[in-house]
């Protein structure tokens, strides 16, 4: 998909707005997965359909999310799947905060790429990156290959929140970057006698609420 139709948030200013803080967070997985989409969903609440276009190199959007009162201002990185940018990505890693490391629920090799994924993310970015694994395309279930629990499994294994989106329908889109901004604006901005938030119970916790009430 064209990075060009991504258009740069601006900056919206405010009374709790904190202009120092500034998150890099950047989308990665194996090409067509659906990263560009998924991005374009959380920015512009649309779903661009067709024939699809592997992103060349890296772009990135702002945008500024709302949690507990406190405005955290997110620069989402997409990056391009692709073997042959790699060496380019790879740099974006070092002063990253966030990865979403996403793979197709409909695509065996994007899953089993995961593992490759995270050695590389280990290799090149911050010890402390939060990282999030997100099993995309949840729509197309006749098409499904990856069973959820599987997605959960491998989640576990490596320590990191789980959950299952669909760029075309926005399924839990929001959730997962709500979610990163709530753990980066909590390791930014802890206050004295604030409870811990730990990311994968709130991730869950939020799961559960979706699936348990869907009927209402
Ligand atoms: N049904 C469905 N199709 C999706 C979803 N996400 C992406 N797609 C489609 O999958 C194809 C690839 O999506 P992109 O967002 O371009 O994938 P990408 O990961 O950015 O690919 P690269 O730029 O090559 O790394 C496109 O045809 C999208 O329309 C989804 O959640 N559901």
């Amino acid at each position: 998909m064209d990075l060009q139709r991504l258009d740069s948030y601006q900056w919206g200013a405010g009374p709790d707005f904190n202009e120092n803080v500034l998150h890099k967070t950047i989308l990665v997985g194996d090409s067509g997965v659906g990263k560009t989409s998924l991005l374009v969903q959380f920015d512009q609440g649309k779903f661009i359909p067709g024939s699809f276009s592997a992103t060349v190199g890296i772009g990135f959007t702002n945008k500024v999310v709302t949690v507990d009162g406190v405005r955290v201002k997110l620069q989402i990185w997409d990056t391009a799947g692709q073997e042959r940018f790699r060496s380019v990505t790879h740099a974006y890693y070092r002063d990253a905060q966030a990865l979403l490391l996403l793979y197709d629920i409909t695509n065996q090799s994007s899953f089993d790429n995961i593992r490759a994924w995270l050695t590389e993310i280990h290799e090149y970015a911050q010890r402390d990156v939060v990282i999030m694994l997100l099993g995309n395309k949840a729509d197309v279930s006749s098409e499904r290959v990856i069973r959820s629990e599987d997605g959960e499994m491998l989640a576990r294994e490596y320590g990191v929140p789980f959950m299952e989106t669909s760029a075309k329908t926005g399924m839990n889109v929001e959730l997962a970057f709500l979610a990163i901004a709530k753990e980066l604006k909590y390791r930014a901005r802890r206050q004295a006698n604030e409870p811990s938030f730990q990311i994968r119970d709130y991730v869950e916790s939020q799961k559960k609420r979706s699936s348990c009430c869907s009927f209402l």
